[in-house]
């Protein structure tokens, strides 16, 4: 047998071969596993990925789980709550029903009750209506007949104030009214140191204006007895009347001025009282008083001023002449307050005051102005004012040291017959004429200055059957009373205060003397009372304004003024009398 020869080599070369093929494709698989493989791991990433975005979303699932479990808790745990609470408010709620079961039903018995209450007052109200209507007619006819009553007490209280008035001008008595001035800042001021403490009550106000005739003084101090005491005078202004009241009340005697009569108008009183205030308005030396209708404080001087022209206007046939004097007392000397010096400059000169043998009073070489207008009367007024003598005292600033006489005479012709009483006119001619320092004819013209001449020398023009007549208006500021220890006054002040104080003590003593009918009547004690002789005791309409404070401080002063003003009212002179004639004009 031949021995085959088997090729090994080609065999393991095929078999290399195949397992090469095998390597090869067992490689390529595992790049296709290792590519797969890669793929998955990319996929696992994204899985990672979801996987962990689906863990936070389980977590916020989860926590919203467990708030929505917190929260059902809470409601349950609420609505637990809330089922009792609603348990509770039924409860109260029966409870509350049951209440407004009771409530309703003693509210209907209470209604019920008031019902037939109301329905008892409807009737009683009927009732009451009915009395309350004949009450109100009653009222009316009652207010009817108390406003007729008032009426006639107003009448009767006029009737009996013109019968007072006249019974006073037939007694000759003197007029006295009271003026309560208000309380001023300077009240309360303290006047020395040992009054200090004091000033609160010193201030109060103890005199009071009961009404229109009566002065009530009413003073209860503690550790006093209480005094009452009233004052009766023709009448009495409260603090609260104006200037323009109290000179309604001085008016009708400008009037009786035209009519014939002499008029004398004095305010009296303590230092500060309104004296000035009451006769001028305020005024000042920097300040003249100008007559305005318009200046509701004007004093009585430039009322009474307005008033005399605005009257002579109306009645131009009596061809007036109005001549004015102004004299002031001081310290017992009387000063011409118009005499002009040889500039023309008006300059105070000293005068005498004499009585003429017919016993009146006159003042040689008196300086009379002649004036047309309240312009030009103020004007003399207020030059005056200028030279008159004032000084501060503890108790008033500006106080006047002096008695201020202002007389205007008025001169007028009237027809010859309008005054029936011959017998006395002749008589007052012969008084005049006696009395008359100069003679005058027959419708002579004045042939003289008139400073220096008494006005009763300067007839007008007379027609046939004319007459004139000659009237007087004193109007008198005079200085203020005072206690000389409360003005702490000293040196010339003092003794300025001295003079005063005696002159208004010979003016008390000359009222007294009157009063007491005596013989001797003691006008020349002092230069004011000889002054004023006519008009006090002489037939001249006198009217005396009392001016008082009206608080505590002054009380003394005040008593003294008021009992100064009742002893004047005491008085009882001859009866005012009418001037009838002064010169003859051609009469028949
Ligand atoms: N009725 C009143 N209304 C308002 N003020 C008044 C009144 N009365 C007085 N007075 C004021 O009181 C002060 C004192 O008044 P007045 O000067 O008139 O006093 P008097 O009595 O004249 O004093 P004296 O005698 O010292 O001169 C002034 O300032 C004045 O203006």
């Amino acid at each position: 047998m031949p021995v085959k020869t088997f090729n090994w080599n080609f065999v393991t070369d095929q078999r290399i071969q195949q397992l090469k093929g095998q390597v090869r494709a067992k490689e390529e698989r595992i790049v296709q596993l290792e590519t797969e493989n890669a793929v998955l791991h990319l996929k696992l990433a994204e899985y990672y990925e979801i996987i962990g975005r689906s863990n936070s979303k389980a977590v916020q699932l989860c926590s919203l789980y467990n708030e929505q479990q917190d929260l059902r808790r809470n409601t349950y745990l609420n609505l637990i709550q809330i089922c009792q609470e609603v348990q509770k408010l039924k409860q109260e709620l029966k409870d509350f029903q049951s209440f407004s079961r009771l409530l309703v039903s003693n509210f209907h018995h209470q209604y019920q009750e008031c019902l037939s209450q109301i329905v008892d007052a409807v009737q009683g109200t009927q009732i009451e209506n009915e009395n309350l209507q004949s009450f109100q007619a009653r009222t009316v006819d009652l207010e009817q007949s108390l406003q007729e009553i008032n009426e006639l007490y107003q009448v009767e209280k006029r009737k009996r104030k013109e019968l007072h008035n006249n019974l006073v001008e037939l007694r000759g008595n003197i007029r006295v009214h009271c003026r309560i001035r208000p309380l001023l800042p300077f009240d309360t001021e303290s006047v020395e140191p040992a009054f200090q403490n004091r000033s609160i009550s010193l201030s109060e106000k103890v005199i009071h204006a009961m009404d229109d005739e009566t002065v009530l003084v009413r003073c209860n101090r503690p550790g006093h007895p209480l005094f009452n005491k009233t004052f009766q005078f023709e009448r009495v202004y409260s603090p609260l009347e104006s200037q323009t009241i109290v000179f309604g009340d001085v008016r009708p005697l400008i009037t009786s001025l035209l009519d014939g009569y002499n008029v004398c108008i004095m305010t009296y009183g303590q230092t500060g009282s309104g004296k000035s205030y009451t006769m001028l308005g305020p005024h000042s030396e920097s300040d003249a008083i100008s007559p305005s209708e318009a200046d509701h404080e004007m004093g009585i001087i430039p009322r009474a001023a307005g008033e005399l022209f605005r009257l002579l206007s109306k009645n131009p046939t009596v061809n007036p002449r109005v001549e004015v004097s102004i004299v002031e007392v001081y310290n017992n000397e009387l000063f011409d307050l118009l005499a002009k010096d040889s500039s023309g400059t008006i300059v105070g000169v000293k005068r005498d005051v004499i009585t003429t043998k017919e016993g009146k009073s006159n003042v040689p070489l008196l300086t009379y102005e002649l004036v047309e207008s309240p312009a030009e009367f103020m004007k003399l007024i207020n030059k005056s004012l200028q030279l008159r003598v004032r000084h501060p005292t503890l108790v008033h600033a500006d106080s006047s040291r002096s008695h201020l006489v202002v007389t205007i005479t008025l001169t007028m012709s009237v027809p010859f017959d309008s005054y029936v009483d011959q017998q006395s006119s002749q008589k007052l001619c012969k008084e005049i004429l006696c009395t008359t320092p100069q003679k005058v004819m027959k419708g002579e013209k004045p042939s003289f200055p008139l400073r220096g001449s008494s006005p009763a020398s300067a007839p007008l023009d007379l027609t046939e059957q004319q007459k004139q007549v000659q009237t007087k208006l004193q109007l008198v500021d005079l200085a203020g009373s005072e206690c000389i220890g409360m003005s702490g006054v000293t040196g010339t002040v003092l003794r300025e205060t001295s003079f005063i104080n005696r002159s208004l003590a010979a003016l008390a003593d000359v009222l007294g003397a009157l009063s007491e009918h005596r013989g001797h009547i003691p006008y020349r004690n002092s230069k004011l009372t000889h002054l004023l002789q006519d008009s006090i005791g002489g037939d001249a309409k006198l009217l005396v304004l009392l001016c008082v404070s009206p608080c505590q401080k002054y009380l003394a002063e005040t008593l003294q003024s008021l009992g100064f003003g009742s002893r004047a009212r005491q008085v009882q002179r001859v009866q005012a009398k009418r001037r009838n004639l002064l010169v003859s004009g051609k009469s028949k």
